[in-house]
C-alpha cells in the first residue's frame, strides 16, 4: 500500500498516540502528533511573547515527526523531537506547570492558524503519514485515506492516564468531558464518507489497531 494517510482525533487518553504507533510501526508510516506543537508553543510562552511566536512560528520551531520502519524490519528510524531556537525542548514540555499556556495557546485562533501552516509545511514532505491531534481530520488532512475519531468513557480515559504517568510526577493528570471542538469535530468526521469512529472502552490497543487496518484495507482497497 503506497501514499497512506491517516488522521486520528479524539479527546485526551483516548489511545490517539498508541494507535498511531502502531499503525506507523505496521505500515512504516511517519507520525506528526500535533499536540507536541502545541504542547511546544505552551513551553515558549515561558520565553516569549505569543506575537512573536504567531510571526516567527516558522523560524523559532523545528518539529520533526517520528519516522517507523515497517514492523518487519523494526523500530523507529527516527525518533520525534522538537527544537524551539535552536534548542532540544522535546523532554521540556510534558509538565503540568505548563497547562495554563497550553490552554491559552489552543484557543487562540491565529496561534492555531499559524500552527496549522506549520503542519502542512511538514506532512507536504511525507506520502506515507499518520497525523493525531483535535481536528486533523478536517484542518489538515481532510484527503486521508482513513479518518479515525478515537473515543472512549471519561472514567476509563482518566484511569488510562492516571496509570501511565504513575512515575511521572510532574505531569498533569486532567482529563475532562470530551470538549465543545471534540464533539464538532466528531461529527464532521461522522459526515466523511471514509470516517472510522471506535470507541476503545472495552478493547485493548491491539483490537482497536486490527479494527483500524480493516478499515483502511477497506477504504484504501
Ligand atoms: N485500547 C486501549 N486499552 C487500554 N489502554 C489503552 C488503550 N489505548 C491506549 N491505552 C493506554 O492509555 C494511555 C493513554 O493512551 P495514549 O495513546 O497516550 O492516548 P492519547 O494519545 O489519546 O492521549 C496509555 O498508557 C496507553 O498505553
Ligand atoms: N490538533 C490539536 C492538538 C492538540 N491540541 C491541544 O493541545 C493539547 C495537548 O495535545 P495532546 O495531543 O498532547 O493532548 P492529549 O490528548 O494528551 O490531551 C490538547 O489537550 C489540546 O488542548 C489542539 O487544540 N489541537
Amino acid at each position: 500500500m503506497s501514499g497512506v494517510t491517516l488522521s486520528i482525533d479524539g479527546p485526551t487518553a483516548s489511545g490517539k498516540t498508541t494507535l498511531a504507533t502502531g499503525l506507523a510501526e505496521e505500515l512504516g508510516l511517519a507520525f506528526l502528533d500535533t499536540g507536541v506543537t502545541f504542547r511546544s508553543l505552551a513551553y515558549a510562552l515561558e520565553h516569549e511573547p505569543v506575537e512573536k511566536l504567531r510571526t516567527e512560528l516558522g523560524s523559532l520551531l523545528v518539529h520533526q515527526p517520528e519516522i517507523h520502519h515497517r514492523r518487519r524490519g523494526g523500530g523507529i528510524r527516527q525518533p520525534h523531537s522538537v527544537l524551539f531556537k535552536g534548542e532540544d525542548i522535546t523532554q521540556k514540555i510534558w509538565h503540568s506547570s505548563l497547562d495554563g499556556n497550553l490552554k491559552s495557546i489552543s484557543q487562540d485562533q491565529a496561534c492555531r492558524r499559524e500552527i496549522l501552516l506549520l503542519h502542512q509545511r511538514i506532512v507536504e514532505k511525507y506520502e506515507n503519514i499518520v497525523a493525531v491531534g483535535r481536528d486533523v481530520a478536517v484542518t489538515l488532512l481532510p484527503r486521508a485515506s482513513l479518518h479515525i475519531y478515537l473515543t472512549a468513557d471519561q472514567a476509563i480515559r482518566r484511569e488510562r492516564r492516571r496509570a501511565q504517568y504513575r512515575d511521572f510526577g510532574d505531569r498533569s493528570l486532567a482529563v475532562g468531558p470530551a470538549t465543545a471542538r471534540d464533539l464538532e469535530n466528531r461529527d464532521a468526521i461522522r459526515a466523511m464518507p471514509n470516517a472510522l469512529e471506535i470507541d476503545s472502552t472495552y478493547s485493548p490497543a491491539p483490537v482497536v489497531l486490527t479494527a483500524a487496518l480493516r478499515g483502511l484495507r477497506r477504504y484504501a482497497a
